[in-house]
């Protein structure tokens, strides 16, 4: 399947495919998140946002898209899979469930890893948590990667930055960028940090 890639960096590795989601499939995804569509939590490590504390942190609204609720979302992992070479299912853990998520003018996301640095530690050790959620949530694992598709052209604003890298994506409809959050030791690769710029004008949708 051929795709045309942007390569913005080797090390870490951080490229855009372009043309990845055709306007038929972004119109049945996003028709599909929209019913659902809630103000988008923060989780980072033992960091627990409430709503009003995350929204200072990340004002968009996501919905989670479980891929076995409509064809178009299970391929689409497939397609995910051919491009990066990963393998995706959220029903066996492999991978979380696709979120759409929406800013609308003067929305953001302050700068932040994806991974949660969990380590080996955290994973095995689970003694002193007490949660079920949260140690359902250890023994996951890590976020290996991150593959962020964007729904539509934003007017103004809105691109993803990675500040350490020195790279400001643009969002383009259809278009998916893609990175790694851990290095090979499994700790994480801080220099992805990331965080998406204020839409100026418009609004702008994403899904990953
Ligand atoms: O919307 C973006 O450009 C970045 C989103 C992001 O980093 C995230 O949701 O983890
Ligand atoms: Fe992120």
């Amino acid at each position: 399947m051929p795709a045309l890639v942007e390569q913005h960096s080797l090390d870490p590795e951080l490229v855009t495919f372009h043309r990845v989601l055709t306007k038929r499939q972004i119109q049945e995804i996003t028709s599909l998140g929209i019913p659902f569509l809630q103000q988008a939590a923060f989780r980072s490590g033992n960091i627990k946002e409430d709503s009003v504390g995350s929204f200072k942190i990340r004002s968009s609204y996501t919905a989670w898209l479980q891929e076995d609720t409509h064809p178009v979302l299970k391929n689409l992992n497939k397609k995910i899979s051919a491009l990066t070479g990963l393998h995706l299912n959220d029903n066996k853990g492999y991978s979380e469930a696709l979120q759409l998520n929406v800013y609308g003018a003067g929305g953001y996301y302050s700068p932040h890893v994806d991974a949660f640095n969990l380590g080996d530690e955290a994973y095995n050790n689970t003694d002193d948590v007490k949660d079920p959620g949260e140690i359902a949530e250890r023994r996951e694992g890590d976020r290996i990667a991150t593959v962020m598709f964007y729904m539509n052209d934003v007017e103004a604003g809105g691109y993803t930055a990675f500040p350490r890298i020195g790279v400001g994506v643009k969002p383009t409809e259809g278009s998916a960028v893609f990175w790694t959050n851990l290095l090979s030791d499994g700790s994480t690769d801080v220099r992805t940090l990331h965080g998406a710029c204020p839409v100026l004008k418009g609004i702008k949708w994403g899904m990953y």
